[in-house]
């Protein structure tokens, strides 16, 4: 099955070894194009090993990792992003110095290939400026254009960083913790937001919080000890003896006592 396009992204029976120790023990998963997939599961069951062989930081011991049909496993993560899938890295890839609209740009021309263009080229870019400008207003920033990035409200830098993720058209978008730090209100306006900018494109979070997982997932695979052990709609999954015994339940009656 070489090119077997069906799915954005595949993983087939992966696996990963730190040392002696098999970290993701057989992990097998299929996401179709568009579909917004949350990784969930217990600390340290290789959630971010997981997201580490996909995005190409990590080579895997043995399996495979398809995207769009075609192997990327073994490749660098810069190969990968040209195929399509981008990862966001949180806050350190944003220029704290830069502004909005020039880290965008900067995203930008990244994308195109454009990494180490001396910014005296860069306002004859007309197609880098205009999609700065879109990213700008599809993250609601526009009114925050020249302002430095070091200048932004937490949720703010979190929404920038997004907008860097997608600014090359990535088909394929991993974010880890999306909402990590994030008052309430702050976490429901960016489910909006994330839900708006990832809109038919393919979408893998890791996540925590499970208010974000069922207000954003439309599938959730649950990673148990190096495995997906489920991966289903959200009220499947829940509803799913096994996720319950193995993880779930303990989850919900936790934020349940904690009061969310
Ligand atoms: N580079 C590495 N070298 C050795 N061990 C590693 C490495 N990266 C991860 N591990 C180990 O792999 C296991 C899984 O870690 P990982 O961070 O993938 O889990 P996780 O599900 O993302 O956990 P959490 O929810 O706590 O972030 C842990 O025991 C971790 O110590």
């Amino acid at each position: 099955m070489a090119n077997d396009a069906t799915y954005a992204l595949e993983l087939r029976d992966l696996r990963k070894r730190f040392g002696k120790t098999e970290i993701i023990r057989g992990a097998n998963l299929a996401v179709k194009a568009g579909e917004r997939v949350a990784i969930i599961g217990p600390n340290g069951a290789g959630k971010s090993t997981l997201f580490n062989l996909i995005s190409g930081r990590f080579g895997p011991t043995s399996g495979e990792v398809l995207l769009h049909g075609a192997r990327i496993d073994g490749r660098k993560p810069f190969e990968i992003n040209r195929m399509g899938l981008s990862r966001s890295f949180q806050i350190t890839n944003i220029f704290p110095k830069l502004s909005v609209f020039e880290n965008l740009r900067c995203g930008v021309l990244w994308s195109l290939g454009y990494r180490y263009a001396f910014w005296r080229f860069l306002s004859g870019l007309k197609d880098a400026n205009e999609r700065a400008t879109q990213l700008m207003e599809m993250i609601k920033l526009e009114k925050k254009r020249d302002t430095l990035a070091i200048n932004l409200t937490y949720a703010e830098q979190r929404a920038l960083e997004i907008g860097i993720t997608i600014a090359g058209g990535a088909s394929v978008i991993l974010l880890d913790e999306p909402t990590a730090g994030m008052s309430k209100s702050e976490t429901t306006r960016f489910i909006h937001l994330i839900k708006d900018v990832t809109e038919g494109r393919t979408l893998l979070t890791v996540e925590h919080d499970m208010g974000v997982v069922f207000g954003l997932a439309d599938k959730i695979a649950v990673v148990v000890y190096g495995e997906v052990i489920a991966f289903d709609t959200p009220e499947a999954v829940r509803a799913n003896p096994r996720v319950q015994e193995a993880y779930l339940g303990s989850v919900i009656a936790q934020q349940q006592a904690e009061g969310h």
